[in-house]
């Protein structure tokens, strides 16, 4: 469940603990890595920045590196020509690493179109994580979700070093929206809204639960649009951007949100946010719901809650292919 950036955390003082921080951003010069790295080097949580891309990370790096923050910035490139491959050096002692890397949708497309290339993209990525740095947080922004979470669990257990309280997607953008939409319906001031949005991040595999928002009230049709909206955000906005790609300043937003409350349940502020995680709540392998993160990443998968029949009636639509898309993942992974 998301609340608030000032509103999540509780600080455990008694067993804070003063840890040095390396976030690994892999993807950091597209769209959503840039503005993501750049949040990540003003924030206060963050000791080390170490941003890799197949081009144009040392530009990143140097450009962000002059930004009077606390944290340290480094880019590390991919192999090519005359060019050594530095992922290596990019994820050695990460604690985090947030992966935007991959292609965007562009309109027309839906989030599994980008399987055939993103899918290769996240398996050489979290090979990468499983030799360079085994114990860190892998945080999944790459689409398509529901199926590269699955893949990068496979992988690390391939690999020997699955730990399913350190794999997440990042589900955060459908919740920001959920509580601009719900802000503006409501007229109220959309930081003080939580809705916690369960399943996936794909359209029907999205659900916003409005039932559970204290003074949420809408007629049918208004509840069947801010569902249906909630659902469909990132085709409004692949849409507007015709043809230029997706969500990458929401997104940046969304997945510093998510990367700096890791970073701090890490050190020792608790806190509750959704993900999609390895879940034992339904029949589907991968969930996302509200999670309590602390000190090991995912302490605890919490449930969701009474269902209204609005959201049961969606629950049960969506399963088929949350379930369809998790196996996509695991069957490639296993090729
Ligand atoms: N989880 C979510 O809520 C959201 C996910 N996304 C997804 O995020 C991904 C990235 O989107 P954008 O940043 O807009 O795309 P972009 O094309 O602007 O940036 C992607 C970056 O990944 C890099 N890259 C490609 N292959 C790589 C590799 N093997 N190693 C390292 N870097 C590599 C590219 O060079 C590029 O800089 C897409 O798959 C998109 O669908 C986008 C919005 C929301
Ligand atoms: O729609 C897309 O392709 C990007 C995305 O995941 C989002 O904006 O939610």
């Amino acid at each position: 469940m998301f609340v608030s950036r000032a509103a999540v955390s509780r600080v455990m003082s008694a067993s804070a603990r003063s840890m040095s921080t390396k976030v690994a951003v892999l993807g950091a010069a597209g769209g959503i890595g840039q503005p993501l790295s750049m949040l990540l080097k003003l924030s206060s949580a963050v000791d080390e920045l170490s941003c890799y891309d197949v081009r144009g990370s040392p530009g990143v790096a140097a450009d962000l590196s002059h930004i009077p923050t606390k944290a340290s910035v480094k880019g590390y490139l991919g192999a090519s020509e005359g060019q050594e491959e530095e992922l290596g050096k990019a994820l050695t002692g990460a604690s985090v690493v947030v992966i935007p890397a991959g292609v965007p949708r562009k309109p027309g497309m839906t989030r599994d179109d980008l399987f055939n290339i993103n899918a290769g993209i996240v398996k050489t990525l979290v090979e990468g994580c499983a030799e360079h740095c085994p114990d860190a947080l892998i945080a999944i922004i790459s689409n398509p979700v529901n199926s590269t979470v699955p893949i990068a669990a496979e992988i690390l257990k391939a690999k020997g070093v699955y730990n399913p309280k350190k794999l997440c997607g990042v589900t955060t953008l459908d919740v920001i929206r959920a509580n601009t939409f719900v802000g503006s319906h409501l007229q109220k001031d959309p930081a003080t809204i939580d809705v916690p949005v369960i399943g996936g991040h794909a359209g029907i595999t999205i659900l916003p639960l409005f039932s559970q928002v204290p003074g949420f009230t809408a007629t049918d049709e208004e509840l069947e649009a801010l569902t249906v909206r909630t659902q469909f955000g990132g085709d409004e906005v692949v849409k507007a951007k015709a043809g230029a790609g997706s969500a990458t300043l929401s997104m940046a937003y969304a997945g510093f949100i998510f990367a700096e409350n890791v970073v701090k349940a890490m050190k020792g502020e608790e806190c509750v946010q959704c993900a999609f995680v390895e879940s034992s709540l339904t029949d589907a392998r991968f969930f996302a719901s509200p999670c309590k993160f602390g000190l090991n990443g995912v302490e605890e998968v919490l449930p969701f809650g009474q269902l209204s029949a609005y959201e049961k009636g969606w629950f049960d639509k969506m399963m088929p292919d949350l379930k369809a898309q998790i196996q996509k993942g695991i069957e490639f992974a296993a090729k």
